[in-house]
């Protein structure tokens, strides 16, 4: 077909009062494929439409916010040692390796036990906090601590310190050699499981009980629920431990632990009495506590350190005799 032909051709103007459809129809009638007829398979339409679904779910899928959680440790599973390792932050990095030297791997990551500490030492343990945090009174909403090493327990907005408060036959020498007894166990595991020597790491302070409800927290400061890393939170922390002193969904309702990691994925961890979690407390463990929503929900954090200069010691009954100052 000549070219004069077709330009003829595409020209001829549609007959009046003609439909548009129509007009395009009949164009299709005149124009006569250059390259020949569209190629065409069976059940055309139907796979057409159904790549255009699939493309609009991936769409979907990309475009949504993708949330993952993971439950790390079931209150009703017992635990050997589960762990994750993760790469640690970079400063935490470079201030423990400046610490530890060269030679020493520095490792980061969680990891829950459920035999290290027995569940007769969580409820002996319980016992104390619960005998400490009971001299202030009823709990007065959101967080409440204990520190047997600097005397601090929370009386509502503020803190008294329990040594001044004269309490004659409060705690016993047993109390505090169940403490040590507990602490060591937990800072030879966690040497163990961060493969350092345990002589590198020292218990630091705050080292605290903590009872979490869900009244109305007295301050900002007991607002327990806010993501935060242990490090920008308590300076000389390099690894975090906590013992859970009582059980998630049979004590308390809520109060689960969550770690938030990159692309909205969570981790969580439900207390259960005497479980450990103990964590690198660099930026890599960004975490929360879940809010209570009915009952107490007892803990004690024991925090370590890998710089000397920041190590304190063991609590001691012989504070009891003296009121100095926290
Ligand atoms: O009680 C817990 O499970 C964690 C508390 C905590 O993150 C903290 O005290 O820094
Ligand atoms: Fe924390």
């Amino acid at each position: 077909m000549s070219g004069e032909g077709l330009r003829e051709r595409i020209r001829k103007v549609p007959e009046e009062n003609t439909p548009r459809e129509t007009e395009d129809e009949n164009d299709a009638d005149i124009r006569e494929p250059i390259f020949g007829p569209m190629p065409t398979f069976p059940y055309q339409r139907f796979w057409t439409r159904m790549m255009l679904i699939f493309g609009t779910l991936l769409v979907v899928y990309f475009t949504s916010n993708n949330e993952k959680v993971v439950i790390f440790a079931k209150q009703n599973e017992k635990l050997n040692h589960r762990r994750q390792e993760i790469p640690c932050n970079k400063s935490y990095l470079y201030e423990l390796t400046n610490l530890l030297g060269e030679n020493e791997k520095v490792r980061c990551g969680r990891i829950v036990m459920d035999s290290i500490v027995n569940v007769q030492e969580a409820k002996k343990l319980a016992e104390i906090a619960r005998k400490g945090l009971s001299l202030t009174g009823e709990p007065a909403g959101g967080a409440s601590i204990l520190d047997l090493h600097s005397g601090a327990l929370s009386a509502g907005k503020n803190f008294v310190n329990l040594y001044a408060l004269n309490v004659s036959g409060l705690y016993s020498n047993e109390d505090f050699d169940l403490y040590k007894t507990v602490r060591r166990k937990v800072h030879e595991a966690l040497a163990f499981s961060f493969d350092l020597p345990s002589e590198k790491l020292f218990l630091t302070k705050p080292t605290f009980f903590s009872r979490l409800t869900a009244k109305p927290p007295a301050t900002v400061h007991d607002e327990y629920w806010h993501s935060h890393v242990d490090k920008e939170t308590y300076e000389s922390f390099h690894y975090t431990s906590l013992i859970y002193l009582n059980d998630f969904g049979i004590d308390f309702e809520g109060g689960r632990f969550v770690f938030d990691d990159p692309d909205n994925h969570t981790s969580i961890i439900e207390p259960k009495t005497a479980r450990v979690l103990m964590f690198s407390s660099g930026g890599e463990n960004i975490h929360r506590v879940e809010k209570v929503l009915s009952g107490q929900r007892f803990a004690i954090t024991i925090s370590f350190t890998c710089d000397k200069r920041k190590a304190i010691s063991d609590p001691s009954i012989t504070r009891f005799g003296s009121s100095k100052s926290f």
